[in-house]
């Protein structure tokens, strides 16, 4: 897990203080409309029906939400959420477990789902169309397959590789749901619910300045201004401003559009070693000391998804508005 301040996953840290965080309903969840308003309605529908909602897979990067939504989710169709994620469950046993223990009605939350084992994902199938599952019961010539009922039920996977699910596990979700990084208006309104929470006073222009610098992620958002906020109560009267956000960021080293020091190091290294690219992804993982493959999971989504990083198939080139950022000049064609 990387500890940078613009790191996407969960630090420890975020996660002591993210469960106080979290919207409880639709109303508070800010953001992803088309999501929330196509769930607002399977579920206005199944409690109709006086049914479970259909499995939902949500998937998208960290951070965006995904295990609020599942808490939302199921808040409004008024069951309890067991939690568990693909690592946790080693052994078809495990699951087994889980499975066994649900009440009707529950919703069971597998985080990472894309972790799963295959010969555990296999069990889930039957469990999700049929609501039963197989265990195997004795050993060697004595096995035999034993069929449990379970009761209906609502599993919600959330994974941030939906690419990485095996199609028959994808199939059986009837509710597909892809969540978005946010607009600066929506972290903003994010930033600002959530220093209401801290009891903290801010102003709109310091929640924007945060709300920029985020890369479209709550997670970030949030955990920016906890940083602020000590800033503001050391260096000034408890008030959040603009000013003291945009120094506290700064000292901070987040720079206007949420980029830290390792992009930085990253871009000028393909500027200054490699006159702008297009490159090997080894060899820009060697000039920086990293691993590729950290570099291509970590490094380079955002930089990518900002048009700051350009794949081609002779590698990765940095894009002119790298140069203009820089306040370099865009050297010709
Ligand atoms: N739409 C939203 N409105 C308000 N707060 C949000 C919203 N989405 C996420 N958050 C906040 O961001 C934090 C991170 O969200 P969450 O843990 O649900 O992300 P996640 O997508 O499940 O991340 P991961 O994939 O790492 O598990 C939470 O504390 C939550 O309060």
């Amino acid at each position: 897990m990387d500890d940078r301040i613009v790191s996407q996953e969960a630090t420890n840290d975020d996660q002591s203080m993210e469960s106080g965080l979290r919207p409880l309903q639709f109303s508070e969840y800010i953001g992803q409309h088309k999501v929330k308003d196509n769930l607002s309605i399977f579920i206005e529908a199944a409690k109709m029906r006086e049914e479970c909602l259909d499995h939902v897979l949500l998937y998208g990067p960290p951070g965006l939400g995904k295990t609020t939504l599942a808490m939302i989710i199921a808040n409004e169709m008024g069951v309890n959420i067991k939690t568990t994620s693909g690592p946790a469950i080693e052994k078809p046993g495990d699951l087994a477990a889980v499975l066994t223990a649900l009440e009707p009605g529950d919703v069971l939350f597998i985080d990472e789902i894309h972790r799963l084992p295959r010969t555990i994902e296999e069990v889930l199938y039957p469990a999700m169309e049929d609501f039963c599952i197989d265990i195997m019961i004795g050993k060697d010539a004595t096995a035999r397959s034993v069929r449990l009922d379970l009761p209906p039920f609502t599993l919600i996977g959330a994974t941030t590789r939906a690419g990485m699910l095996t199609a028959p596990l994808r199939d059986r979700f009837g509710v597909h749901a892809r969540l978005e990084y946010y607009q600066p208006e929506e972290l903003a309104k994010i930033v600002a619910r959530s220093a209401d929470l801290f009891q903290l006073d801010i102003t709109e222009e310091a929640s924007y300045e945060m709300a920029r610098r985020s890369r479209g992620t709550p997670r970030i958002a949030n955990r920016l201004l906890r940083r602020v906020r000590d800033f503001a109560m050391v260096q000034g009267d408890g008030l959040v401003t603009e000013s003291i956000a945009r120094n506290a960021l700064e000292k901070l080293q987040v720079d206007k559009l949420g980029l830290d020091h390792i992009d930085h190091k990253l871009l000028k290294s393909i500027i200054e070693t490699f006159a702008g690219g297009p490159v090997g992804v080894e060899a820009v993982a060697a000039s920086i000391g990293e691993e590729s493959h950290t570099l291509e999971d970590v490094y380079e989504p955002y930089l990518l998804q900002i048009g700051f990083l350009i794949r081609s198939p002779r590698g990765r080139m940095v894009s002119a508005r790298v140069y203009e950022h820089f306040q370099l000049e865009v050297p010709e064609q």
